[in-house]
């Protein structure tokens, strides 16, 4: 399949950005329908064309309100993220909910504010300071072309093993793309993720009709649960941990796991 240039409007733990040409070019060209089952910034959606019919699902419901949001009223977006400057204190004050959002557009512009202003997008430790020496991107912008591509997406919000049965036909194409195996405590407002979703998830993805495209990292637990599917190494990517001053990069090998 064809890729974009459009990127993700936000970062977010886990997002797949440096793989999404990859994953892309590996999408068959005979899907009707594109299903991204753990759609987090939806780096891949939004570096595909379109495809007749486009689904994308996530179980936390503040990460969906945005992506609404972002699709039905950029512009306010943008006018209540322009109130919310860079502080410290604004930043505790949304946190610890001492500010409450009015309606659900200022809600997103406040989810997006902490995932922007935090450490790694994890929306809890205030991340700007001298000597982190960090440069967030910027959120003081149009969301225009973001609004534009998600016109006519289904946007729903549900857990992967009720959204998988309920898309599942031959024509489907999902892309699937979990919590990595040990990572599973990053991620916040999702009921957790273990041993016992890795294995359904293995177990539905085993029966599905349509096509499947699963990113993963590499470890025992995968390999053994999809033995029986193409698995192959991804390039190698390039993750920086830490802050400026005391960064250090590791570059590790993914997978990508598929029933074609
Ligand atoms: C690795 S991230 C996806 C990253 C995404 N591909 C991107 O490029 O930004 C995994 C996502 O799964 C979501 N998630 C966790 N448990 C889930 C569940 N049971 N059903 C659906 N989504 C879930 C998390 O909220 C998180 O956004």
């Amino acid at each position: 399949m064809q890729t974009t240039k459009l990127k993700a409007p936000f970062a977010w733990v886990g997002g797949k950005s440096k793989l999404a040409k990859d994953i892309v070019e590996k999408i068959p060209e005979n899907h009707t329908t594109y299903i991204e089952v753990f759609g987090g910034a939806l780096s891949v959606l939004y570096a595909k064309e379109k495809s007749r019919l486009e689904v994308i699902n996530d179980i936390n419901g503040e990460l969906i309100n945005l992506h609404r949001s972002i699709r039905t009223n950029p512009e306010t977006l943008n006018f209540y993220l322009n109130q919310l400057l860079c502080s410290r204190e604004l930043f505790f004050a949304i946190r610890d909910g001492h500010m409450k959002p009015s309606n659900k557009i200022e809600a997103a512009a406040f989810y997006l504010y902490r995932l922007n202003q935090s450490f790694g997008a994890k929306g809890d430790s205030f991340a700007m300071n001298a000597k982190s020496g960090r440069k967030p991107k910027d959120i003081y912008r149009s969301y225009q072309k973001w609004s534009k591509r998600l016109k006519g997406v289904t946007i729903e919000n549900m857990s992967f093993n009720k959204l998988i049965p309920l898309y599942d036909k031959e024509e489907v194409f999902f892309y699937v793309d979990p919590p990595y195996v040990s990572t599973e405590s990053y991620y916040k407002n999702t009921g957790g993720f273990g041993r016992k979703e890795h294995e359904e998830l293995a177990s539905l993805l085993s029966q599905v009709k349509g096509k499947f495209l699963l990113s993963y990292n590499d470890c025992e637990l995968v390999r053994e649960l999809y033995k029986d599917f193409n698995i192959r190494a991804t390039k190698e990517i390039n993750y920086t941990l830490g802050a400026n001053m005391h960064k250090k990069r590791k570059s590790v090998k993914e997978i990508f796991i598929t029933n074609y």
